[in-house]
C-alpha cells in the first residue's frame, strides 16, 4: 500500500473549504483517514469532533439506531454500505421499565460507536416515531458524522485490507495534513467491555417466574428485553462479577455481547470454568458471551480479517437443538471481530452447533447430550435488533430449559438437549481443559 495514497472522490467543492451552505443546512468539511495511508474526503455531520477508532463496515440496511447504540460498536467508526442513512429519522429512546420493557426503546442510552461514515446523509427524514434527524442525534451525543464519501470505495479497501485503525477529521483540522502511523490510537488495546458494563447490579422484571443472572458485558437492551418479555427476572451483574458466590440463587446464567478483543475477558471465563465444573444449570452466551464460554471450554479465540457486520449473515445448524433443526440456515444479525477457532477434536464435552455459510467460521458451540449440561453460544444475535428473527426462540428455549431444570422435569419435545441423561463426567474439568488464550 502506498503510504501516502490520496483518494479524492466525489469532493463536492464546498467540502473543500469551510462551512457552506446546501439547501437549509451548514455542512463544514470532514474527511477519513486510515492508518494505512487513503484518505476520503467528504462533508461533517454531527458533532463538530475529530476523533480516532477502528474503522469498520456494516451491511444492514436499515436499523442504523440499533446498530449505532449497540455497546460493542464502543472506539469503533461506524461505515454503513447503505448509502442512504438516515431517512427515517430517530425515535424518542424513552420506555417503560416494566414487565415488557427495559427503560429504552434503542439498544442503549447514547451512540456508543466512535462516528458513522456514510455515502449520503438524509436532510429529511419521515417516520411516525421520529423526533429528530440523524444530524441532530449524533451532535446532542458528541458524535462525529461524515457524508458525500465513496462507501464502496471504504468498503472494498477494508474487506481487502482488513479492519483499520482510522482518524475522521472535521472543520478547520481538515487541512492538517493525516496523522503519522503510530499516532493512530487503537481501542482493541482497551478493556472497552468494563467502560460499558454495569458498575452496580440491578433487577429488572423481579417479579418473573425464572431468576436469570446476566454478565453485562456490554448488553444490548434487546437481550435483556427478550428474556423480560418471556418473564424472567433478571439481574444484571458487572461483566468481572464472581457468579459462583451467588449462583445457587439462580435458575439460569446469561452472558451477553460486548465490545473490543474478548481476551481482556479471562477473568470472567476463569469464573466461568469454575460454574462449568461446580454448576449444572442452563448458561446461554451470545456474541463476546458465546466467545468467553468458548475460552472458559478451552477454544481459542482469533481476530478476524474484518468480522462479520450485517443483518444478513446466513448460518448453517449443525445440531438440533430446542428450536433449531440440524441442516437448516437461519440469516442473522452480527456485529463482531473475533471468533472462536473451529479445532479438531473439539474440547470433551463440547461440539459445534453452527458454522457460517459466507466464510466457516464458527457461530455457535454447545454442550453435548453425552455431557450432561445445557451450555450455548452463539456469535449471532438471536434478539436481533436489527436484523431477522430466524432464531429469537432461543431465549424460548433457554428459559424453558431453565424452568424445567427448576421444576425438576423432563421437557419431552425432541431436540439433542431436550431429555438428556444428568450430569457425568464428559465435560471438561480444570486438568482436560486446553489452557484459555487468545491468538494474537
Ligand atoms: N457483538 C459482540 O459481542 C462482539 C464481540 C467482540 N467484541 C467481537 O468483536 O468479536
Amino acid at each position: 500500500m502506498i503510504a501516502s495514497q490520496v483518494i479524492r472522490l466525489a469532493i463536492p467543492r464546498h467540502a473543500r473549504g469551510l462551512a457552506s451552505q446546501v439547501g437549509s443546512t451548514t455542512f463544514v468539511p470532514g474527511s477519513l483517514h486510515l492508518k494505512t495511508g487513503q484518505s476520503f474526503y467528504g462533508r461533517s455531520f454531527g458533532a463538530p469532533k475529530s476523533i480516532y477508532g477502528e474503522t469498520v463496515f456494516s451491511t444492514s440496511i436499515t436499523s442504523y439506531t440499533e446498530s449505532m447504540t449497540d455497546p460493542s460498536y464502543r472506539g469503533q467508526i461506524l461505515v454503513f454500505t447503505t448509502p442512504l442513512i438516515g431517512n427515517y429519522g430517530v425515535p424518542s429512546n424513552k420506555a417503560p421499565m416494566d414487565k415488557q420493557d427495559v427503560g429504552v426503546v434503542l439498544e442503549s442510552q447514547n451512540i456508543q460507536c466512535s462516528a458513522v461514515v456514510v455515502a449520503d446523509v438524509a436532510e429529511k427524514f419521515s417516520h411516525y416515531k421520529a423526533v429528530e434527524s440523524l444530524a441532530s442525534w449524533c451532535q446532542r451525543n458528541d458524535v462525529p458524522g461524515l457524508t458525500g464519501v465513496d462507501t464502496r470505495a471504504i468498503t472494498r479497501l477494508l474487506r481487502d485490507q482488513g479492519t483499520t485503525l482510522g482518524r475522521l477529521v472535521v472543520g478547520q483540522d481538515t487541512s492538517l495534513p493525516a496523522p503519522s502511523a503510530k499516532e493512530y490510537w487503537d481501542p482493541t488495546h482497551e478493556n472497552l467491555v468494563d467502560q460499558v458494563s454495569t458498575k452496580k447490579s440491578y433487577t429488572m422484571n423481579p417479579t418473573g417466574d425464572v431468576k436469570i443472572a446476566v454478565l453485562d458485558f456490554g448488553a444490548k437492551a434487546n437481550i435483556l428485553r427478550s428474556l423480560v418479555r418471556r418473564n424472567a427476572a433478571v439481574t444484571v451483574l458487572p461483566w468481572n462479577f464472581d457468579f459462583n458466590t451467588i449462583r445457587d440463587e439462580y435458575d439460569g446464567l446469561f452472558l451477553t455481547n460486548g465490545p473490543g478483543d474478548p481476551k481482556h475477558c479471562m477473568e470472567a471465563a476463569m469464573n466461568l470454568r469454575r460454574t462449568f465444573q461446580e454448576w449444572d444449570k442452563p448458561i446461554f452466551g451470545i456474541c463476546m458471551g458465546h466467545q468467553v464460554i468458548g475460552m472458559a471450554a478451552g477454544l481459542e479465540a482469533y481476530r478476524m480479517m474484518f468480522g462479520n457486520r450485517g443483518h444478513n449473515q446466513p448460518v448453517l445448524a449443525l445440531a438440533s437443538s430446542g428450536s433449531i433443526r440440524a441442516g437448516r440456515v437461519y440469516v442473522t444479525s452480527q456485529n463482531h471481530q473475533y471468533a472462536l477457532k473451529l479445532q479438531d477434536p473439539f474440547p470433551a464435552g463440547w461440539e459445534p452447533f453452527f458454522i457460517n455459510c459466507n466464510d466457516s467460521s464458527v457461530e455457535g458451540i454447545k454442550s453435548t447430550a453425552e455431557s450432561g449440561k445445557k451450555i450455548w453460544g452463539v456469535q449471532f444475535h438471536p434478539e436481533s435488533a436489527g436484523g431477522p428473527l430466524d432464531t429469537i426462540e432461543m431465549f424460548t428455549d433457554f428459559l424453558d430449559e431453565c424452568r424445567s431444570h427448576r421444576l425438576g422435569q423432563r421437557v419431552q419435545t425432541g431436540g439433542d438437549l431436550m431429555g438428556a441423561p444428568k450430569p457425568t463426567s464428559g465435560m471438561n474439568t480444570a486438568e482436560s481443559a486446553r489452557p484459555i488464550s487468545v491468538a494474537a
